[in-house]
């Protein structure tokens, strides 16, 4: 563990993400660098978000020589038969704004009933170690679409994204919040888990 600890690479280009995962290892001491913007784009052509994840941090791995961390995420829409999925990046397009997503949902959704309207983020966070098995885990957060964006934090669908038992979407929290309860905590949570089995095993 203190190995990646002083070393380790953020395999993101969402500076959203970056913003969630850096956070929450802020909050246990370790400051981690995300991949400069000019890194090389890994095709995501995995059909589950954990492979997507292990092939975004072994490449960037390889490229850096160093330990990297990476998620793939998406929101599961039960109404659509659980799309947009490892697709919500590019649900509206191959380069659509995180609004044009949202409009897409929002015009896909228009005539589901407020009962129909369940959906999940999940998150698979992959982290890459150069001689090393890649270690995966994962996250997921229940909740419910709205029919209009609510709130001005976070990214991608969180405006739409209700938590029934707050009344509140994920971009009506603070990152605090939103990292106490979310997907990708939770699977980086577990992560940090199985890091720490690891040590007691060696
Ligand atoms: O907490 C979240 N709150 C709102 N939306 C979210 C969240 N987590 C994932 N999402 C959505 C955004 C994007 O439409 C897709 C992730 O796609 P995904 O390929 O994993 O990320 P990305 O392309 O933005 O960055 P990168 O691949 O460089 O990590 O799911
Ligand atoms: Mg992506």
């Amino acid at each position: 563990m203190e190995q990646i600890q002083t070393k380790l690479l953020l395999a993101t280009k969402n500076q959203g993400k970056v913003k969630e995962i850096q956070h929450f290892f802020a909050e246990l001491g370790w400051h981690v660098e995300a991949v400069p913007q000019t890194a090389p784009d890994v095709t995501e052509d995995q059909e589950t978000f954990a492979g997507n994840a292990i092939k975004k941090a072994e490449e960037m791995a390889r490229a850096f020589h160093m330990p990297a961390l990476a998620d793939d995420s998406g929101l599961e829409v039960d109404a659509l038969q659980g799309r947009p999925g490892v697709y919500s990046a590019r649900y509206a397009g191959e380069h659509a704004s995180d609004q044009q997503n949202n409009e897409k949902l929002c015009a896909e959704l228009a005539s589901i009933s407020d009962g129909e309207r369940t959906a999940r983020f999940v998150s698979a966070i992959a982290l890459a170690r150069p001689g090393q098995e890649t270690l995966v885990a994962f996250g997921t957060l229940e909740g419910y679409i709205l029919t209009e964006g609510r709130g001005t934090g976070g990214f991608g669908y969180d405006p739409l994204f209700l938590l029934p038992e707050r009344d509140k979407t994920l971009a009506e929290l603070t990152i605090e919040e939103k990292n106490g309860i979310s997907h990708r905590a939770k699977a980086l949570t577990s992560m940090i888990e199985m890091l720490k089995m690891e040590d007691r095993q060696s």
